[in-house]
This record gives structure tokens, sequence and C-alpha cells, in this order.
């Protein structure tokens, strides 16, 4: 039995391990925010001291894109120090760490996807304090997955996914960027990934990407989203090439799916 434990709790990726059929083979803990919070390094010790864990799983992160942008403190706090503490909590009691990053770590320059090898070179807060994370983690540890993804969405919380949803059922006429390529990703597909890695015992550790591997635009995706609920994409969504934010976003963020780095 492999006692697993899982940060973030209250996240869509953690409610998507929640969900998961339950097994012989691992026993996971979830623990929220206000049980564990990452930047706290008593709370880490107080989980870690009690129950002898093979893994964790930090889906605990924060995931504002445009907040991040206008002030970044807590980004760095939560993607990169938070991630420190428990790299180093970790390391230090033999604990295989499984962290999630993401397809911002990179500028969007290249021509084609990219490999787990490739550059990172962020062009937002968010992504630099994700790829800080990424660093302490391999600066600390020997035994860890990072695992980079991309536009995720589940039934759970606020998503592209849900967003589009919510207005598209309310009949509002959606403007949607075609700027930026990348792969949605179901979260529950990621879930089986990362129980896939615990259950095969894997020991090669490193970066990996993962993606549903179906590259297109926001526009397109909103597209599908709206036809899916079979209402009339053609009149509700609107291909916007201006869409303004305040946070620059990667031009192509397609991620070579299953890569080793
Ligand atoms: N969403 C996406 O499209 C993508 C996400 N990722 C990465 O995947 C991972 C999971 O993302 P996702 O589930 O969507 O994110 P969510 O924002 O849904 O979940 C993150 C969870 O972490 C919690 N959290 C925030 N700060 C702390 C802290 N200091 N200590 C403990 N918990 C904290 C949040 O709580 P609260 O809400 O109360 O602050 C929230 O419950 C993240 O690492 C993210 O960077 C990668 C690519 C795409
Ligand atoms: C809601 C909306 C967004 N957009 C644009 C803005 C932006 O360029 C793009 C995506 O918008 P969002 O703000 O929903 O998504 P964003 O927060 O950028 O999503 C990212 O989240 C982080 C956590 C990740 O790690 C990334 O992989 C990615 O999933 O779509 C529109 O054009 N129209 C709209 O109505």
């Amino acid at each position: 039995m492999k006692q697993v434990l899982v940060t973030g709790a209250g996240g869509q990726l953690a409610r998507c391990l929640q969900k998961m059929p339950q097994d012989s083979e691992v026993r996971f803990t979830f623990v929220n925010k206000a049980t564990m919070d990452i930047t706290d390094p008593i709370s880490i010790r107080r989980i870690l001291d009690n129950t002898e864990f093979d893994y964790c799983i930090n889906c605990a992160a924060y995931t504002d894109v445009e907040t991040a942008e206008k002030s970044p403190k807590k980004a760095f706090e939560v993607n990169a120090e938070g991630v420190r503490n428990l790299a180093g909590s970790c390391e230090s009691r033999a604990i295989t760490l499984i962290h999630i990053s993401t397809d911002y770590v990179f500028d969007g320059e290249k021509e084609g996807p990219y490999l787990a090898t490739d550059i990172p070179n962020p062009i937002n807060e968010y992504g630099k304090s994700k790829l800080l994370g990424e660093e302490y983690i391999k600066r600390l540890m020997t035994r860890y997955f990072i695992i980079r993804t991309s536009w995720l969405y589940s039934e759970f919380g606020s998503n592209f996914y849900t967003k589009i949803r919510d207005k598209a059922e309310k009949g509002e006429t959606l403007y949607i960027t075609d700027e930026q390529i990348g792969c949605p990703t179901d979260a529950n597909n990621l879930a089986q990934y990362l129980r896939k890695i615990i259950s095969g015992g894997s020991e090669d550790y490193g970066i990996y990407h993962f993606t549903d591997g179906v590259p297109m635009s926001w526009y397109q995706w909103a597209i599908n989203i709206v036809n899916d609920m079979a209402l009339d994409a053609s009149s509700l969504v609107v291909r916007h090439s201006n869409y303004r934010t305040f946070a620059a976003r990667p031009r192509n963020s397609v991620l070579k799916t299953q890569d080793q780095g």
C-alpha cells in the first residue's frame, strides 16, 4: 500500500484525484490550505510527521494569471517559496514529490511543440513563479516528477471550459481570442496519469509533459464547447484577434506530450 499526500485539496485537479475510485494499492490523504498551507513550514511538518508518506502530489498553487500580473508577491510566495518548503520537507523524509507545472513557463516563440528539454523563458509573472518552483525542486531534490500540463479543465471550479459553458448557457455572445494555441487537457485524464506514475513505481525522475494532445486556439476550443452543448456556435462565438488582457500569454504553448527532460 502506497501512502500519497495530495495538497491543495480544494482545487480542480485535487478534486479530480479525489473522485477517482479508490483501490487497495494506493491510499490518498487530501489536505486543503486550511490544514496544510505550503507557505507555512510548521503546517507542512505537522502533516508529514504524522504519517509516513511515499508520495506527495502537489496540487497547491496560485493560478490566477491576471491577478498575479498585477501583484506577483502572492504567486511567488505559493508557487516558488511554498514549493521550496515542500521540496525540502519531502526530500528529507524520502518522499517522492509529484509537482504540477505549466505550459506558461515557455515564451511561445517556438515553431512547433515544446519538448521537456526546451529552455523555459516565461513572459508573465505566473509563469515566472512556476518556473522558480521547478528550479527549487531540481536544486533540492533527487526523487521528483515535474509534470507540465496546459489549459486544464474539469467540472470543478472556474476554468475556461466552465466560463464559456456558463456564458453560453445565458445566451451571451463570446468574444474569444485566436492569438494563442495550446492543448486543452481534461484534469481527470491528468489525475489518471498521475496515479499511473505511482502505481507503476517509476524511478525515472525528471520533467515530463502531459496534455490531451490536440492543439487548438482558445477560439476553436470555445467553438467546440458550444457545439458540444448543441448550441449554435456560429452565432454565439466571435473570433477576436486583439483581446486585451493584463498578462501576456505565450502565442504557442503546445507541449509535446509524455516527453521527458
Ligand atoms: N488550471 C490550469 O489551467 C493549469 C494548472 N496548472 C497547474 O496545475 C496545478 C493544479 O491546478 P488547478 O487544480 O487548476 O488549480 P486550482 O487553482 O483549482 O487549485 C489550487 C489549489 O491550491 C490552493 N492553494 C493556494 N495557495 C495555497 C497554499 N499556500 N497552500 C496550500 N494550498 C494552496 C488553492 O486554494 P484557494 O483557492 O483557497 O486559494 C486551490 O484549492 C497547479 O500547480 C497549476 O499551476 C498547469 C497548467 C494548467
Ligand atoms: C474568458 C475569456 C478569455 N479569453 C482569452 C484570454 C486569454 O488570452 C485566454 C485564456 O483565458 P483564461 O484567463 O480563461 O485562461 P488562463 O488563465 O490564461 O489559463 C491558464 O491558466 C494557467 C493556470 C495555466 O497554467 C495555463 O495552462 C492556462 O490554462 O482566452 C477570451 O478571448 N475571451 C473570453 O471570454
